[in-house]
């Protein structure tokens, strides 16, 4: 079926372990060939074991015993230890070429902002002729909170315009909602409607942050890709769903016209 990898991503917490393993179950049930992909050194047990795995690599672990890194700084130095060392991850790759790979990756935004470790890792995995889908996680308990809301999406718009992949937000933990998983006010967060969402924005800041809501919405507006699916882990018709809009964001990836992937270190396309 060809070379398809998809990266889940998202903030600490938001549910992307979880998405992973929902996507592989409903994979394997399915009848297709499925492998779990850890790129995230500070993760701890699997309910799959990944086939392939970092912590191989370099575990966040020793970095910060022998180098006397933190948590963070650790986990940076061992992504672009991958980086460094990226024929490690070609030669894992080699035993799964014809397979879908769910990529469970790290929730630091630093890695999808400050430094290009992901992206990099993204143009690697381009040249070896893998289409790629990101799907960035977002915990359906922001939309108690605009403000959290907003975060989320910016993150999740930020991860996307670095990243240039076919990209679908997901809104997860539907199931925590009950029956308000279904009530009209929802669908204000899954289809944001701009003027809503400045009204209740504006509700709970003070006036001098008028201006910058509206700001926020008018960019969730003009990118008019601010949508959400939601995942509702317990029903398997809310995973298929899922799967079939990565199935399609991949096609579309696919149908555009093909652009050559960026060159790994001056970051230009080399048909410029
Ligand atoms: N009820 C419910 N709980 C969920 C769902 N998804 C995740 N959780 C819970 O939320 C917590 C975090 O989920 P994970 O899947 O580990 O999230 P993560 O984004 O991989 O977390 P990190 O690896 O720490 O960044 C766990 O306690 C999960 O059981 C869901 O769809 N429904």
């Amino acid at each position: 079926m060809g070379k398809h990898a998809v990266m889940v991503m998202g903030p600490a917490g938001s549910g992307k372990s979880t998405c992973c393993r929902t996507l592989m179950t409903h994979c394997e049930a399915t009848g297709r060939s499925v492998h779990l992909v850890n790129l995230d050194p500070a993760a701890e047990n699997f309910e799959y074991q990944p086939s392939i795995d970092i912590r191989e690599l370099v575990p966040l672990d020793d970095v910060m015993d022998e180098l006397g890194y933190g948590p963070n700084g650790g986990l940076v130095y061992c992504m672009e230890y991958l980086i460094d060392n990226i024929e490690w991850l070609d030669e894992e790759l080699q035993s799964y070429d014809d397979d879908y790979l769910i990529l469970d990756c790290p929730g630091q935004i630093e890695l999808y902002t400050h430094i290009p470790v992901m992206k990099r890792l993204v143009s690697h995995m381009q040249r070896l002729n893998y289409s790629i889908c990101g799907v960035y996680i977002i915990d359906s308990q922001f939309i108690e909170d605009t403000a959290k809301f907003f975060a989320g999406v910016l993150s999740a718009t930020s991860a996307m315009v670095q990243l240039e992949v076919p990209h679908i937000n997901v809104m997860s933990k539907m199931d925590l909602l009950g029956e308000r998983a279904e009530s009209a006010e929802m669908e204000r967060y899954l289809e944001p409607d701009p003027g809503l969402l400045l009204e209740d924005a504006n509700v709970t800041m003070r006036p001098r942050f008028y201006r910058l809501n509206e700001a926020l919405v008018k960019l969730i507006e003009e990118f008019n890709m601010v949508q959400f699916v939601p995942l509702n882990i317990e029903h398997e018709d809310s995973v298929a769903y899922l799967l079939a809009q990565i199935d399609n964001a991949m096609q579309y990836g696919e149908d555009l016209e093909p652009k050559e992937p960026k060159d790994e270190l001056t970051g230009n396309y080399d048909d410029e």
